[in-house]
């Protein structure tokens, strides 16, 4: 018998990987974004990156299902309106505690699943190229993929049986390498790689084509990020209200 698609439909098998994505509360995240996005825009770009980031994920073709650890409220509804599933942060001890125990959550309902752990900050994820990476990170039982600067993780996997034992923070590239995780060397996947904490990574992002939600607000950064060419763009900053325009480019939705 053909297996069964989780739309239910007979198909083509796939694999089905359960996401977990940590979220802190919005009033605190994206504390290095301060300066080019000041404080007003800062917990909206933060918002903003997750909805990409879960959208993405949602639509791609490998993605089971998506659960966000997050307490706040706001970001809460929104990310269930798109389909994910919320759990609260009830370890409250920060990004690793969180992740374990969504991975935990995860397979307590459904105790053989492949589970994700991705960052939440991946504005420009294009399900394609997440899915090139999930069908990689298939053929280890651990596995992640360095972010965009080398340094850290953007995802980190474990197929079913396997603890996920998430080690992100500062340079956790190196550390998930030393706990036998498999790097996945997948060219061709920078929206997955492509996080952003600094107004440089934002540019990064928006060069590669960011979702609707940051879409609407990277116009509004403050005056301290650093200009696409290079340079620094003048101004004092939010507080005068001169903020400088920077034209988006948006993918198409799916795409
Ligand atoms: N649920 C939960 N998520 C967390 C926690 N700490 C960090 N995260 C999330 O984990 C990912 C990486 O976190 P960080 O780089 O530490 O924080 P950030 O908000 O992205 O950026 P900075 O404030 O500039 O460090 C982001 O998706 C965060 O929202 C935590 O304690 N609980
Ligand atoms: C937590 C991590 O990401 P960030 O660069 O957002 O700190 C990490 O890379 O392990």
């Amino acid at each position: 018998m053909a297996p069964m698609r989780r739309d239910g439909a007979e198909g083509e098998a796939e694999a089905a990987w359960s996401l977990v994505v940590p979220l802190k509360p919005l009033v605190r995240a994206k504390s290095r974004l301060s300066r080019a996005a000041g404080e007003d825009v800062r917990p909206r770009l933060a918002l903003a990156f997750a909805l990409d980031t879960v959208t993405a994920a949602l639509a791609c073709k490998d993605v089971r299902d998506v659960s966000v650890v997050t307490d706040d409220r706001l970001a809460g509804e929104r990310l269930a309106a798109l389909g994910a599933r919320i759990l609260p942060d009830t370890p409250a001890d920060g990004l690793n505690a969180a992740l374990a125990h969504g991975a935990r959550a995860v397979r307590a309902r459904r105790p053989g699943a492949p589970v994700a752990a991705l960052n939440a900050d991946l504005p420009a994820l294009r399900p394609a190229e997440l899915e090139l990476v999930l069908h990689s990170a298939s053929q280890f039982p651990r596995a992640f993929l360095a972010d965009a600067s080398d340094f850290g993780t953007t995802l980190l996997t474990a197929t079913s049986g396997v603890e996920l034992e998430p080690a992100f923070g500062g340079p956790s590239r190196a550390r998930h390498l030393a706990s036998g995780a498999r790097e996945i060397t997948a060219t061709g996947v920078p929206s997955v790689r492509r996080d952003v904490d600094t107004g440089e990574d934002l540019l990064a992002a928006l060069a590669l084509g960011v979702g609707p939600h940051t879409a609407l607000q990277a116009p509004y950064l403050a005056a301290g990020t650093p200009s696409p060419a290079g340079g620094a763009a003048t101004g004092t900053g939010p507080q005068d209200g001169s903020q400088r325009r920077l034209p988006p480019q948006v993918r198409a939705s799916g795409a």
